[in-house]
């Protein structure tokens, strides 16, 4: 730990879940132990011992998990501190029970930390008292936002897009503040009851099967992101005043599991390949990061290159590992002799993550000036009236298609087949064109969301601009639905937007 008590390493919990029926019932029996419950360590198979920041044995309670290592970590986010609290562990080994992604909206002894994470912020944020100094009263305001997000066979999925599963798929960029997904949906939410519901909502729509080895099992990694933007006043009429952003970040990473033990085939099997292909790259990474904190400690062997970019779960996590945030990984096994191999190397992996260093920092309080915030707003007004340009453009593009197939209806069925071709080719690079849009005037909607709480409240500019994206935005979606319409009209189904095996494709 640093000074102000916050874990400068990655803290790893282990949590050993308990034999199910069914396992019981084959007659299979535990092979880890905890020689001195309370002590957080455990041997495996008679022989591997490994010590850890905690563990946690089958009898240990959900809200046990999440007093004993939860509830500490998550309050450094009011405190301006970035948090991650990762889950990891073979198919079947407790990480969705232990999170507690699947939420069923009504707290009781079997949910997971994050719905208990989410009421215990709530309660902070909705109970800061004002500070008083004398004349200088100081108080903290809170706007909280949600985002989830799934990373289904290398591809980023929105959870909480209200959009169907094509037009929820999202890239991955750098910029100053780390890796970001642009055009990422971000809802205010104002209570842990609103927060609840988008954590079902999403829930709802990740990529599940059943499995040989789970019933539920998940096929995809899921984020949920908690963002605070905190600002701090001195009195009512107080300029420049302080403000933070800290993010929160549950990870219900999907199961590792060996191929010729759960028999997959087909697209389970190709989901498996991904799924052990991205949590390699996280071993790589873990490794790397693990051997630098040693070499920087030794100061004399080379820090080896850590290569985040070999996947997105990787990139995804940059910030949570090797970072600037508050690090947890639970990791998640089960104590059974037929699982005794996935057990350890579940094990061999939280080990090397114990000598990973964070950089636990505050997200510097950002005090942008005025002129600053206007020259911003400028450059969005400016975006946004080129989006206005770039869609009347498309509008009449589509218009000329559409007297094309009036033509082509009347014409002998050749000419139709041809003109379909031409259609549908133009079609698609619209579609790809208005992709683009949405996506920059996602980035400008979404650097305007940071800006709001930074500027001053003065003039009318921001709710003009915000009523200028929101028409701009009307304006698009209109035009991509009647894009849509017609695709299907000239050649139904011809536009295979994208195959795949996940549960909601609504
Ligand atoms: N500590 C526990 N106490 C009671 N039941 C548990 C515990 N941990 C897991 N389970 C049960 O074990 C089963 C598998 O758990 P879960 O779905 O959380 O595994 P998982 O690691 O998320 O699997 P996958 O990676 O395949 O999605 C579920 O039925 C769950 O309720």
């Amino acid at each position: 730990m640093n000074s102000s008590s916050v874990p400068d390493t990655v803290q790893v919990v282990v949590r050993i879940r308990p034999l199910s029926s069914r396992e019981l019932t084959a007659g299979h029996h535990n092979v880890i132990v905890q020689p001195n419950p309370g002590e957080p360590r455990l041997v495996a198979r008679g022989t591997e011992e490994f010590t850890f920041s905690d563990v946690h044995g089958p009898s240990v309670s959900q809200e046990e998990v999440y007093d004993r290592s939860v509830r500490g970590l998550v309050l450094k986010l009011l405190e301006g501190f970035n948090v991650s609290i990762l889950a990891y562990g073979q198919t079947g080994s407790g990480k969705t029970h232990t999170i507690g992604t699947s939420f069923d909206g009504h707290l009781s002894s079997r949910s997971g930390i994050l719905p208990r994470a989410l009421l215990d912020i709530f309660d902070a944020v909705n109970a800061e008292p004002t500070e008083g100094n004398g004349g200088d009263a100081t108080r903290t305001s809170y706007r909280v936002f949600c985002s989830f997000m799934e990373l289904y066979q290398e591809h980023v999925y929105d959870l909480l897009s209200p959009r169907n599963r094509y037009d929820r798929l999202l890239g991955i960029r750098e910029d100053m503040d780390g890796v970001i997904v642009p055009g990422l949906t971000e809802l205010a939410v104002s209570s842990a009851q609103e927060a609840f519901g988008w954590l079902m909502y999403g829930a709802n729509c990740r990529a599940t099967a059943s499995t040989s080895m789970n019933k539920e099992s998940n096929r995809s990694h899921t984020i949920f992101m908690l963002i605070i933007r905190s600002r701090r006043v001195r009195d009512a009429t107080s300029r420049g005043e302080q403000a933070m952003i800290s993010k929160l970040h549950f990870v219900d990473l999907a199961g590792s599991e060996r191929i010729k033990k759960s028999q997959a085939s087909g697209d389970r099997l190709r989901e498996s390949i991904q799924i052990n292909k991205g949590l390699l790259a996280l071993g790589n990474v873990i490794s790397a990061l693990a051997s630098s904190s040693g070499a920087s400690q030794s100061k004399s062997a080379r820090s080896p290159f850590v290569s985040y970019r070999d996947s997105k779960l990787t990139r995804l996590l940059q910030n949570s590992l090797g970072g600037n945030s508050i690090t947890l990984m639970l990791a998640c096994v089960s104590p059974a002799d037929y699982n005794i191999e996935e057990t350890i190397s579940t094990l061999r992996y939280a080990d090397r993550a114990l000598a990973i260093r964070n950089k636990p920092s505050k997200t510097p309080p950002s005090q942008l000036s005025q002129s600053s915030s206007a020259a911003e707003m400028e450059r969005l007004t400016k975006t946004v009236s080129q989006l206005r340009t770039e869609n009347d453009q498309l509008r009449r593009r589509i218009a000329t298609d559409l007297k094309l197939t009036t033509v082509g209806k009347n014409g002998t069925s050749r000419q139709l087949v041809t003109q379909n071709r031409v259609l549908h080719s133009q079609l698609q690079s619209s579609i790809e064109e208005s992709t683009r849009n949405e996506l920059r005037a996602s980035i400008a909607e979404n650097a305007l969301g940071r800006l709001e709480p930074l500027v001053v409240p003065e003039a009318s500019l921001p709710s003009k601009l915000d009523s200028a994206i929101a028409n701009a935005w009307n304006a698009h979606s209109g035009y991509r639905k009647s894009m849509v319409k017609m695709s299907s009209a000239v050649r139904p189904n011809c536009i295979t937007m994208y195959s795949g095996s996940e549960s909601c494709t609504s």
